[in-house]
């Protein structure tokens, strides 16, 4: 008999939590290869799998002799310069940078076909060397795939696109099974059936790209990008021809043809917003409101009697993304999802869950007061890869940029990102490390889309070696080599700076993360260090080593 568990169910995944804290949900536990309830279990004495859960594939319950198929294709050659990451520690990342070891990678599921995927989709996650789920996919897909609305939350290069991604294309597109919503074909429809929402016009078209690479080359009109700067009625022209079932663009722009009703989304599943804490930001507000009160939400003229509100938005999955997730974002989880689940790498849990009013609190828990791990208030903590490693370094205004230099060669760096607060400072930066015979680019705001994905390219195919860019690139921006970030302003708050550096050390790789201050900033990098608790230690960089200075070492040593 399959054990019943509510829709507000507490999954832990090889995480234990204080059981007083799971009164209010199922109670279970989720090995790596079993899930067991803590108490309040009809099984007691079985462990439960995911299939008992209702979590293994239907894909698979209704259609071995399809699967059986692939897992004998499984067993044909990935081409080695296509796969992605490695499991095990110390194998090395496929990429430009071949000395990126893989240090910490994040993967506890052993396969894509344990997590309920259709068997086109993962012939294509095969095809494109990904092989094996990260910690947040394997959690955050069937979660999904159960229909629940969700904030997925995990450290920054953890994999969170794919996560979901995943369940969107197992039941859009081309690459959907046979079961997903009942009409037995594979055949596209006309209406569109996934919106996703990125602040960047980098990260849209990233994401673009990924949906592209999965559905292959005579399928890339399924996806549709939406983003800013381009020729908005080209884009327009090519909706009407096109009819792709899955769009992808920045909020203005997809909120402005939405407005000229050349969008029409009343019919759309899935709503994505990524980066959602920078969405909810105030340039972001009036968009954002026309994207969340249109999307999927049914015209009454197809609704038998009048809806609630909560209603017509349960007709659509919101899925909203962040590695930082304050409490604003818990907020509008709350108010524009229906009954959302937070998602992390190994923990489910309902955001019911969560008091209203909690402020959030970037640092944990007050000294004295009593911890609450039913708020997350680690947002910035939690978002940091743990592979990274990050050191400070003080040093006059007029010599940060030779700093930079020295700092780059003193690490060897092959790819760097060096963020600053002002764009004029930027360019001088650029032009002073072009001086010193280091490839050096600009990327910010006030360049055009071309000039922005031309330098984007150049960086990542390693003409370029340090990106001097500002906020704009924070987000989002996924190059596996970047080996290190300088922080050359310092970043506003925990969050920025986490977001900053978690341009680095993405999917396990080894990374470093440098602050170039003034004396007299020293506090905020302490401040910093003590928010995000993690070492962040004073560093010099002399003949050409990067040495943890004197001072440092007895401090920790007192
Ligand atoms: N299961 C996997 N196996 C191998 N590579 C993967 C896997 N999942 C994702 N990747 C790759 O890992 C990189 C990081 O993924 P992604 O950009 O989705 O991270 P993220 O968590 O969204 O980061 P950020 O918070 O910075 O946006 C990408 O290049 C992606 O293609």
């Amino acid at each position: 008999m399959p054990a019943v568990v509510s829709t507000r169910l507490l999954l832990l995944v090889g995480d234990s939590l204080p059981l007083q804290k799971l009164s209010r949900v199922s109670r279970m536990a989720w090995s790596h290869s079993s899930v067991r309830f803590l108490s309040q279990v009809h099984h007691a004495h079985k462990p439960l799998t995911l299939a008992s859960l209702g979590f293994k594939s239907d894909f698979e319950t209704r259609d071995k002799s399809k699967n059986n198929k692939i897992e004998k294709q499984s067993s044909f050659e990935v081409p080695k310069s296509k796969v992605k990451a490695v499991r095990s520690n110390g194998i090395e990342a496929v990429g430009a940078n071949k000395s990126l070891e893989i240090e910490a990678a994040p993967f506890a599921t052993k396969s894509f076909s344990e997590l309920g995927l259709p068997p086109l989709l993962l012939e294509r996650l095969e095809r494109e060397g990904f092989m094996v789920p990260t910690d947040v996919q394997s959690t955050a897909i069937p979660t999904i795939l159960k229909k629940h609305d969700v904030v997925i939350q995990s450290y920054t290069g953890s994999g969170k696109t794919l996560a979901y991604l995943l369940p969107i294309l197992s039941e859009v597109g081309p690459l959907k099974g046979k079961s997903s919503n009942g009409d037995g074909e594979f055949g596209r429809k006309t209406e569109i059936e996934a919106v996703i929402v990125a602040p960047s016009r980098e990260l849209g078209m990233q994401i673009v790209r990924e949906i592209e690479k999965l559905l292959g080359p005579s399928d890339k009109k399924v996806v549709q990008q939406l983003v800013g700067g381009a020729n908005r009625s080209r884009q327009e022209e090519a909706l009407k021809k096109h009819k792709p079932a899955i769009v992808v663009g920045t909020p203005g722009r997809v909120a402005e043809i939405s407005a000229a009703g050349k969008l029409r989304t009343h019919g759309c599943r899935f709503l994505v917003l990524d980066e959602i804490d920078e969405l909810l930001s105030f340039n972001f507000r009036e968009s954002m409101h026309r994207i969340l009160e249109h999307v999927g939400k049914r015209s009454s003229a197809n609704t038998h009697g009048p809806k609630t509100p909560l209603e017509s938005w349960a007709e659509r999955r919101t899925i909203m993304v962040s590695a930082t997730v304050p409490f604003s974002v818990i907020r509008a989880a709350k108010s524009w999802g229906h009954d959302s689940l937070l998602v992390q790498a190994k923990k489910v849990m309902p955001l019911e869950s969560f008091p209203m009013s909690a402020p959030v609190n970037l640092s944990g828990p007050k000294p004295g007061s009593s911890s609450n791990s039913n708020v997350p208030a680690q947002a910035a903590e939690l978002s940091l890869p743990p592979a990274l490693k990050h050191y400070y370094c003080v040093t006059k205004l007029q010599h940060k940029v030779d700093t930079l230099r020295r700092c780059v060669h003193a690490l060897d760096a092959k790819s760097v990102i060096a963020f600053m607060n002002y764009t004029k400072q930027l360019k001088d930066a650029v032009f002073k490390l072009e001086a010193r015979g280091i490839k050096a680019a600009e990327l910010h705001g006030d360049l055009g889309k071309l000039a922005r994905s031309r330098t984007l390219k150049k960086f990542k195919n390693g003409e370029v070696r340090v990106l001097v860019t500002n906020e704009l690139s924070a987000r989002g921006l996924d190059v596996a080599e970047c080996d290190l970030v300088v922080n050359l302003d310092l970043p506003t708050d925990p969050i920025h700076y986490a977001h900053r550096a978690g341009r680095t050390g993405r999917l396990g790789r080894r990374g470093t993360v440098v602050t170039i201050c003034e004396e007299p900033e020293i506090f905020v990098v302490k401040k910093l260090q003590k928010q995000l608790k993690v070492p962040i230690p004073a560093c010099e960089f002399t003949e050409g080593k990067l040495t943890v200075s004197e001072e440092e070492k007895t401090a920790k040593a007192a």
